[in-house]
């Protein structure tokens, strides 16, 4: 007996000494990746200095106090050129990159494209595109020919992509320039902003705190007006989470309102949960502008990619008159949030009435179970993909915690959760969420459809247009607390369980109830007030609560948004409750 106990440990004592040795190879060689890349940036960034300083500061000033509306007009008049915008938002986007490290690349190509353009516009038959020489910010992930998208995996730099996707490809048709890329968490499966190759995006209102994840770079750009539009990408709340940390406004769309031909995600090959695009912008009227224009020319993807449906832009039901009836919640019965995002939703709620809308209260059932199958069904190998990449690449620091769960097995993981649920239960509800083997896995999917129907079977009963909720647990928390606390995202990962696949689409009546889809505005900060009822009656009760309270303690001032979700193919009308939030709160 004792010689097998020997050669057990000696056996796992030799393969340990193997894995470490292989990381430390794969970390040097890496290491030499990381030096190299950075000093590209550092390059590439006095480039675009070079490009910006063409243009003179007063003229730049003037161009960069512009908002999104006002830009477009005078690049219609031909009063501002595509050359002098491309020129102010470099220069914009340097001095927000240099507050929270948001940009991995300028897309230096952009000054030539803006001539082109600026060109083309000289021919009297030349019409102008509806977004003519408007920059545009793209999270890393997004397929632009000749740049990379690492997601923050040092072994993919340098790999750059051959084509445009076809969602790029639209919005340079439109006349959008893209121009620079931004930062996102390592794997995009967090909340968070960092990575072993470029390093760490900080919130603009607090360097100390994370811009959110995944399309954080995004949120940390726009919201240090580095950029007027941005894309990210969602799956779990990568739009919503940063838009709501970083005070600026986005929309996840339902999957099937844009083509995903030639795009990328976190783990490919999951079909019930699934990445979408969405924009994200200081405000919501820059949003409802940008989808206006690009769906109202859809046919352009639709025809690229048949998967996508020809979906029109429906002015009707964004400028409808009739009074909406509303649901909402401030506490989803899984994971309390902070008291300033319990009083943005309640605030919201007064506005919507004081415009004459109904607003009752909505439960959304069984979170508990959502959290389950969302984290089945994200991870549905078990986080093999994900962990098989980060065991062969540089692991982010901030995301220890998580991976550490990873790499525990599905089955150690089974057995723990039974004495965890006795003294933590919500992590006991976890450590039950990654599958075993496929038939769990089938299980979950036919969960998770069953949940849709009951889902909107709830809001059909009581008539509801839109849901308002919170946007998130807590106010932006400091750069490593996501990875603690993931199971945060119970707010915004919902509604991507709510997503649906193709083909249910083609029925009109599964066309409006089934695919939710949901968009976050700025409504408020964190005053003393809720720092108090924080302190006195925010609950304390497991170690998650513990984490949450200790890292929203401090973040007075903070911005804080909600969120606003609808069935599918009605968009316009969620646009249209987060436009009417915006001019309650804004006046404009
Ligand atoms: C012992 C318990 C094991 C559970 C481990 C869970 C590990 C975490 C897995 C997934 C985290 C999901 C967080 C989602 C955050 C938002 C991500 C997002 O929307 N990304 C966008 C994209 O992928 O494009």
């Amino acid at each position: 007996m004792l010689f097998y106990v020997v050669l057990l440990l000696l056996g796992a004592g030799a393969y340990y000494y193997h894995f470490r040795i292989n990381r430390k190879k794969i970390i040097e060689r890496l290491e030499k990746v990381v030096q190299r890349k950075r000093d590209d940036l550092l390059k590439n960034i006095e480039e675009a200095r070079r490009i910006s300083d063409k243009l003179d500061s007063k003229r730049r000033d003037y161009i960069g106090n512009l908002d999104f509306e006002q830009l477009k007009k005078e690049l219609q008049k031909g009063s501002v050129t595509c050359v002098e915008a491309v020129r102010t938002y470099f220069h914009k986007a340097i001095l927000a990159h240099e507050k929270t490290n948001a940009v991995t690349c300028f897309i230096l190509e952009a000054e030539q494209q803006a001539e082109e353009l600026d060109e083309k516009a000289k021919l009297a038959s030349f019409v102008k595109p509806p977004m003519f020489g408007i920059p545009l910010s793209l999270k890393e992930c997004l397929k632009v020919k000749g740049y990379d998208t690492t997601r923050g995996f040092v072994q993919d730099a340098y790999r750059p992509s051959t084509e445009d996707s076809i969602q790029i490809e639209h919005y340079k048709k439109l006349g959008l320039i893209p121009f620079c890329q931004t930062n996102v968490p390592q794997s995009l499966l967090s909340y968070n902003c960092s990575n072993p190759l470029f390093g760490t995006t900080t919130n603009p209102f607090d360097s100390t705190r994370t811009c959110g994840g995944s399309s954080g770079g995004e949120g940390a750009l726009i919201g240090a007006k580095g950029s007027l539009i941005g894309i990210g990408t969602d799956v779990g709340g990568s739009v919503r989470i940063p838009c709501h940390f970083t005070g600026i406004a986005g929309i996840k769309p339902s999957k099937m309102r844009f083509a995903h031909r030639g795009g990328g995600a976190s783990v490919p090959g999951k079909p019930l949960i699934d990445a979408n695009d969405g924009p994200m912008a200081q405000d919501v009227k820059t949003n409802v502008e940008f989808l206006r224009n690009v769906w109202g020319d859809i046919d352009f993807q639709s025809d690229r990619d048949p998967y996508c449906p020809p979906v029109h832009w429906n002015e009707s039901l964004y400028s409808s008159e009739k009074k909406l009836r509303i649901g909402y919640y401030i506490d989803d019965g899984w994971f309390t949030p902070t008291p300033a995002l319990q009083r943005a939703v309640l605030e919201s709620k007064k506005h919507l009435e004081n415009a004459g809308h109904t607003v009752i209260p909505f439960h959304p059932p069984r979170l508990t179970d959502v959290i389950q199958w969302y984290f089945r069904a994200v991870c549905l190998d078990g986080g093999q993909y994900v962990l098989n990449k980060l065991l062969k690449d540089i692991i982010e620091p901030t995301i220890h915690f998580q991976v550490t769960l990873w790499m525990v097995p599905t089955w150690v993981q089974r057995i723990f959760s039974y004495p965890v649920s006795l003294v933590f239960p919500r992590m006991g509800v976890l450590m039950k969420s990654l599958t075993r083997d496929t038939f769990e896995l089938r299980e979950a999917y036919a969960e998770i459809e069953a949940y849709r129907e009951e889902y909107v079977g709830l809001m059909m009963k009581d008539n509801l247009d839109v849901i308002l909720c919170p946007a998130s647990i807590m106010p932006a928390p400091q750069h490593d607390i996501p990875s603690k606390v993931v199971s945060g995202v119970s707010y915004t990962c919902l509604y991507n369980l709510l997503d649906f696949g193709a083909g249910q689409f083609l029925s009109d009546f599964f066309q409006r109830i089934f695919i939710v889809f949901p968009g976050v505005v700025p409504v408020t900060t964190v005053n003393k007030s809720d720092e108090e009822k924080l302190i006195n009656e925010y609950p304390e009760t497991d170690k998650w609560y513990q984490i949450t309270k200790k890292a929203t303690i401090g973040s007075i001032g903070m911005p804080i948004g909600v969120q606003v979700a609808a069935p599918p193919f009605r968009e316009e009308a969620v646009l249209r409750t987060m436009r009417e939030i915006e001019i309650a709160i804004t006046g404009k």
